[in-house]
């Protein structure tokens, strides 16, 4: 089943709670940006707002960390209320560990790619992931435009994967109605989206539409 989890990186950060809650009867997941200006050029949140989502909403929590040495803060996200964790093979040198640290933990683990890193990367380790997220942007921001050649990743996961049920293949970056269609067309499970969802006077509405993808 498609699973649809909005990005509060484009919530209203001042009305936060509000803009958790007007979605939580509609998304599966809450997706959770984490960046700290080193992994990529943006800072955002920690463990504390995850804390105060956690607090608002139900719905699991699905932490995205866009930082370097990752393995220093599971824990800490994990406290706080994080379901699900996806760290990104390009900062991490260990990625076995890692993974085992957040299944350690009691998490969902998963490993996320940036544009330009091959989906083989990931070849011996995917049957130890719960999820791969694929990014279609470079990541940092959200509002950008995806990347048409994501598409192809995601079918190379799903090649990848086989038969097997796990790992569930996430999209993330420029998911819109059209963008949607053609991720889930490839093989996306899970789809991300931040500015379709919280930039839209109905995020409700959106979430319904990206449903029907
Ligand atoms: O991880 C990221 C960006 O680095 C995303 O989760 C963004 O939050 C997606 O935003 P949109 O592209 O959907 O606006
Ligand atoms: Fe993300």
């Amino acid at each position: 089943m498609l699973q649809i989890a909005p990005s509060i990186l484009s919530a209203d950060f001042g009305a936060l709670r509000e803009a958790v809650q007007g979605v939580s009867a509609d998304a599966d997941l809450l997706h959770v940006d984490v960046m700290d200006g080193r992994f990529v050029p943006n800072i955002t949140m920690g463990p504390q707002v995850v804390e105060a989502v956690r607090k608002a909403t139900d719905l699991p929590l699905d932490v995205h960390m866009m930082i370097v040495e990752p393995d220093r803060y599971l824990s800490d996200f994990r406290q706080a209320g994080a379901d699900m964790i996806s760290v990104h093979v390009e900062a991490c040198p260990h990625l076995e560990r890692t993974i085992d640290q957040i299944h350690q933990l009691g998490a969902l683990a998963g490993a996320a790619i940036n544009p330009a890193t091959p989906v083989e990367m990931l070849v011996d380790i995917l049957p130890e992931l719960d999820y791969v997220l694929i990014m279609s942007v470079n990541p940092g921001f959200g509002g950008q435009k995806f990347w048409p050649r994501a598409l192809e990743k995601l079918a190379r996961v799903r090649d990848l994967r086989g038969a097997r049920e796990r790992p569930l293949i996430e999209v993330d970056g420029g998911i819109n109605a059209e963008t949607a269609s053609q991720a889930v067309a490839h093989g996306a499970e899970i789809l991300v989206a931040g500015s379709y969802v919280f930039g839209a006077e109905d995020p409700k509405a959106r979430i319904q539409i990206l449903r029907q993808s």
